[in-house]
């Protein structure tokens, strides 16, 4: 019997990738972390704090990885613990992607680089049509944490640099969890063109606000909430990816007052620290 962890965190978007294919993120300290067990038998379990799910985007990213031949003689046990939210914009999926594939990679003793990982993921994100893009950008912030600048149609991380470690994201979760019309995203090219050129020269604050502009005003959120949380002293604010999570970053002097414009709507309020640190796996 063989049994590795691995634990990767999660991340909110500077710019979302689906209308130009090039997107930006920031690695923040939320987590998911996959026990594997290996033993001899056959077929894949899959349990979440020990109730039994299923998950075609699991089931697929280990089919892609491991040959019949040898899965016809595994049993594989995984069970999953995340403080992720799912289905928010803040890449549960493309966190559960690396824990998979790196667990995956350590328990059957295979060699793969950061990009072979990042890669296989993003490709079987398209194949369950868990992503548009293959999230490409969130991969690299769940696997690298820090700042990342991605072109998601060529797989490819472009930059990626340390993200101030002092700063905080404050996240809001609304009750409904209602995303907008994905399709509009593309009909406003040159707003997201603009905001990825400038997190490619590094200016990520301003990049998120008029990400934060163009979304909300595209996915019927609310462009003065963005406005708002900019005046309370955050440094940025905007959609993270698809929504509906509204994410801000603050330093610590103005977390309250920017925390307090999210207190009067009807959802729940997330703080997390960002994240500079790599995913990682080892045996037990
Ligand atoms: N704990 C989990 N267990 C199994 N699948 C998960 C888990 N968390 C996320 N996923 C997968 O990720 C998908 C959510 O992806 P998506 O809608 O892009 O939101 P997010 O922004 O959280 O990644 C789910 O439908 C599921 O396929
Ligand atoms: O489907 C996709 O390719 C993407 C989905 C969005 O993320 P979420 O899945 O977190 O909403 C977006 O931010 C990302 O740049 C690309």
């Amino acid at each position: 019997m063989t049994q590795v962890v691995a634990k990767v965190y999660g991340a909110v978007s500077i710019v979302n990738a689906i209308a130009v294919g090039k997107g930006s993120t920031l690695g923040i300290d939320t987590f998911v972390e996959t026990t594997l067990t290996k033993k001899e038998g056959k077929g894949i379990h899959i349990t979440s704090e020990n109730k039994t799910i299923s998950s075609r985007l699991i089931n697929k990213l280990i089919e892609n990885m491991i040959p019949k031949k040898i899965l016809d003689n595994t049993k594989l046990e995984l069970d999953f613990k995340s403080n992720i939210p799912t289905g928010y914009g803040l890449k549960s999926s493309s966190a559960i992607s690396s824990a998979v594939v790196l667990s995956c990679a350590k328990a059957f003793g295979k060699t793969m680089s950061d990009e072979e990982i990042l890669k296989l993921g993003a490709k079987t994100s398209i194949q369950t049509k868990v992503s548009i893009t293959g999230a490409y950008d969130d991969a690299c912030a769940c696997h690298f944490g820090g700042f990342n600048v991605t072109d998601n149609l060529k797989m490819k991380l472009l930059h990626r640099e340390l993200a101030p470690k002092e700063l905080q994201a404050i996240i809001f979760l609304p009750k409904s969890r209602k995303r907008g019309n994905l399709r509009k995203l593309k009909e406003f090219k040159n707003a997201f063109e603009q905001s990825w050129q400038l997190a490619r020269n590094s200016d990520y604050w301003n990049a998120a606000v008029l990400n934060g502009i163009a979304t909300t005003s595209i996915l019927n959120s609310e462009p003065n909430l963005i406005m708002r949380l900019m005046e309370k002293g955050a440094l940025c604010a905007t959609i993270s990816g698809n929504g509906p999570s509204i994410m801000a970053i603050a330093d610590r002097k103005n977390k309250s007052r920017v925390q307090k414009e999210f207190s009067g709507l009807d959802g729940k309020i997330m703080i997390s620290n960002i994240n500079n640190k790599k995913a990682y796996v080892h045996e037990l």
